[in-house]
């Protein structure tokens, strides 16, 4: 059951779009991923989940709760992507001071930002947050965010600018919630991360979702597994029959080629080619593209409003968006940003 959901939501910073037609919803007990290169509209998705600023256009539900409503408040934590800490207060007073904005009763405050911070592996809580490594801010930051023991966690780039170390411990933190029954959505720009823990992601790009699904179903959607097939034929021969090949290699008496294609029924008729011709294949390699390799793929091509690929590119600036105002209804002003 969806407990986010998101439907065709727009951005407008005067007239720039920073994010249109954005849909997708959320599984209770998902890791979702928001991906996209810097300026894709991130930031501004998830300030619009938590309700921190208000869509020009669209909607967004969380636990059937419009962003910004105090209900949704309480069942929502957010991790800005900057989050300045009051630098005079130490963790633990920080900690419970938010705890009391909440409205948490003191002792069950306690207990939470105790077993938070162990299990972020945070030591000296009692020295002031000015005096704190950015590891240990953010792990502050982190332990903020589930203060009030949310439902839903929205998490801005939670291990950016991080040691390995302690963005591992994050990242595995995380998924930990996760399998609490924790709904996270969270945007980060190291895909390996995003490929080990998210169930679903959208890869955004210039405002828009240019493609969805499980990492799997996104990696199938563009080319999935190649086939990589290596061979020689005599020279002067014809390794497949005219096709171009990827790469290859004339010596004296043979021509070695690496020829990639989608399928075994294409590696097959490869092979029968080159047997045709007289040669071998030698070795079949199977490549499988990394997220990083499809984002920039994705990332570099246009895309339509439902997060298919489309064949032209909107320009976030045109003046048809003054004309789609006009039907849906004048634009809202921003919410002030102010942290929840
Ligand atoms: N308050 C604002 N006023 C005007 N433009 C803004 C504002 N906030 C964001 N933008 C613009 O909207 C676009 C999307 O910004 P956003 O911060 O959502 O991107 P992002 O994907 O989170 O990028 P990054 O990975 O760099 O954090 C950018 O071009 C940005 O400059």
């Amino acid at each position: 059951m969806a407990i986010l959901e998101v439907d065709s939501l727009r951005k407008e910073y005067g007239g720039f779009t920073a994010v249109e037609g954005s849909s997708f919803s959320v599984e209770r007990g998902e890791v979702f991923g928001v991906v996209g290169p810097n300026g894709a509209g991130k930031t501004t998705t998830l300030k619009m989940l938590a309700g921190l600023i208000e869509p020009t256009a669209g909607a967004a539900a969380v636990a059937g709760h419009t962003p910004g409503e105090p209900a949704m408040q309480r069942r929502l934590g957010f991790l800005p992507e900057e989050s300045p800490l009051y630098e005079e207060m130490t963790a633990n007073g920080y900690l419970e001071f938010f705890a009391d904005l909440y409205d948490v009763p003191a002792e069950a405050a306690r207990e939470r930002i105790d077993r938070t911070l162990e299990r972020l592996d945070l030591e000296h809580r009692d020295r002031r947050l000015g005096n704190m490594s950015k590891g240990m801010k953010r792990k502050v930051a982190i332990a903020r965010a589930l203060v009030n023991d949310p439902d839903v966690l929205i998490f801005d780039e939670p291990a950016s600018g991080l040691d390995p170390l302690t963005t591992n411990y994050i990242i595995e933190f995380t998924r930990e919630l996760s399998d609490e029954g924790k709904t996270i959505v969270f945007s980060a720009h190291n895909l390996f991360h995003v490929e080990s823990v998210c169930d679903r992601i959208v890869i955004m790009n210039d405002g828009r979702i240019v493609a969805r699904g499980s990492v799997d179903e996104i990696r199938d959607a563009h080319g999935g597994t190649k086939y990589r097939v290596y061979a020689t034929v005599d020279a002067g021969g014809d390794p497949v029959a005219g096709d171009p090949v990827d790469d290859r290699r004339d010596g004296d008496a043979a021509t070695e080629f690496r020829h990639v294609v989608g399928d075994m029924a294409a590696v097959e008729a490869v092979r029968e080619t080159v047997e045709g011709e007289g040669g071998r294949v030698t070795d079949i390699q199977t490549k499988t593209p990394s997220l990083e390799e499809i984002f920039l793929e994705v990332a570099s091509e246009p895309a339509d409003s439902n997060g298919g690929l489309a064949s032209g590119r909107s320009d976030r600036r045109t003046e048809t968006d003054a004309a789609e105002r006009t039907d849906e209804g004048e634009p809202t002003e921003d919410a002030a940003e102010a942290e929840p």
